[in-house]
């Protein structure tokens, strides 16, 4: 019989005696029982008052709140509530949580991404960012690259938990009959070529030149500047891409576009890209804004959105080269 590495274990192993580890495992634990929690409410669904409805209101971005986006964020916010963190940002939330004392990490979190899939019974999940507490520095304005863990869950046919803890990435699978995630990939290597794309193509219309030109270049396939076929998937729910990403490759964009309030896309940065990129680079995979790499932005709002761009490292370096080259031309006609 296999014998598999604990959740609970792998984060007791990361912690050890230091107080910033400790405060980061706690954190990741607390995630993961709320998420069985969040897993099982989505599982009975309609007979559990779940039915994905909108509840008359609207988040700090504008999205109308669906029932589970609440009740995910209650159950989240309840799990972390003797966790020693500064400040607390949730897609829920207008502004951040801040304790005045006893401070060691601060937390960002979707509780609910991909709300839309809720009430047709597709993937939806949980994302989450943890970063030290800096004093005398204002929380979530830090880069990317300041995060000491991230992770994300899948609420799929499997509850699966994937985490970084700054060195690597590991995927936990929940073990339904023993009510815990036990290990079941660990090191996960995204693959530096790949031959799939996901992309909202309905905005087509919207897009600028450079999402315009690798995705022809991608429809194109054999007969292309590729040289071969891609194939295409769009699930609505960024965790459920991002986990088809790390298991066989391929790129994600949910770019900057045309319609009004989409300068910068749709996704926020402090609690999807920056987690995301997170793991995606721990993986050997690449997250920019076609511009920037989105580890070395820092946010200047919690509720800012991003442009977002990650996977196989070889077509994320292509759309960057795409974006380079309209920058330059773009500045060559203005002269
Ligand atoms: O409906 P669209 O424009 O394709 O957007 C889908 C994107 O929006 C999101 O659902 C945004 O997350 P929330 O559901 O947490 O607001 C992403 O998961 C997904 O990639
Ligand atoms: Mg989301
Ligand atoms: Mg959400």
């Amino acid at each position: 019989m296999t014998v598999r590495t604990d959740l609970f274990q792998h984060t007791a192993d990361f912690a050890g005696q230091d107080p910033l580890r400790q405060a980061t495992a706690a954190a990741v634990d607390a995630f993961a029982k709320a998420s069985i929690a969040i897993s099982e409410l989505i599982g009975r669904g309609a007979l559990a008052g779940i039915t994905g409805a909108t509840q008359g209101s609207e988040n700090a971005d504008g999205d109308v709140q669906k029932d589970l986006d609440v009740r995910a964020d209650e159950m989240v916010r309840a799990a972390l509530k003797d966790v020693a963190w500064g400040a607390l940002a949730s897609e829920e939330a207008e502004t951040a949580d801040i304790r005045d004392s006893g401070g060691i990490i601060d937390i960002a979190y979707d509780p609910l991404d991909g709300s839309s899939n809720i009430e047709t019974n597709m993937t939806v999940g949980t994302i989450f960012s943890i970063m030290p507490s800096v004093a005398g520095k204002v929380p979530f304005t830090s880069p990317g690259s300041a995060q000491v863990a991230a992770g994300f869950v899948v609420y799929g046919p499997q509850t699966s938990l994937v985490l970084t803890l700054g060195h690597g990435v590991d995927i936990f699978t929940l073990d339904r009959a023993s009510g815990r995630y036990q290990r079941i990939r660990s090191d996960v290597q995204i693959s530096a070529d790949c031959a799939e794309f996901a992309i909202n193509a309905s905005n087509q219309r919207h897009w600028e030149a450079p999402v315009r030109d690798f995705v022809e270049q991608c429809l194109a396939g054999k007969d292309g500047a590729k040289a071969k076929n891609f194939n295409m998937r769009w699930i609505a729910a960024l965790v459920a891409e991002a986990y088809r990403i790390l298991v066989r490759g391929g790129v994600f964009l949910y770019p900057g576009d045309a319609r009004k309030g989409y300068s910068d896309g749709r996704l926020r940065l402090v609690y999807e890209a920056h987690p995301m990129a997170f793991i995606v680079e721990q993986a050997g995979g690449a997250a920019t804004t076609g511009r920037r790499r989105i580890l070395d932005v820092a946010p200047t709002a919690i509720h800012q959105r991003i442009p977002l761009i990650m996977g196989s490292k070889n077509e994320v370096a292509c759309l960057e080269a795409l974006h380079l080259d309209a920058d330059g031309a773009s500045v060559q006609a203005a002269e």
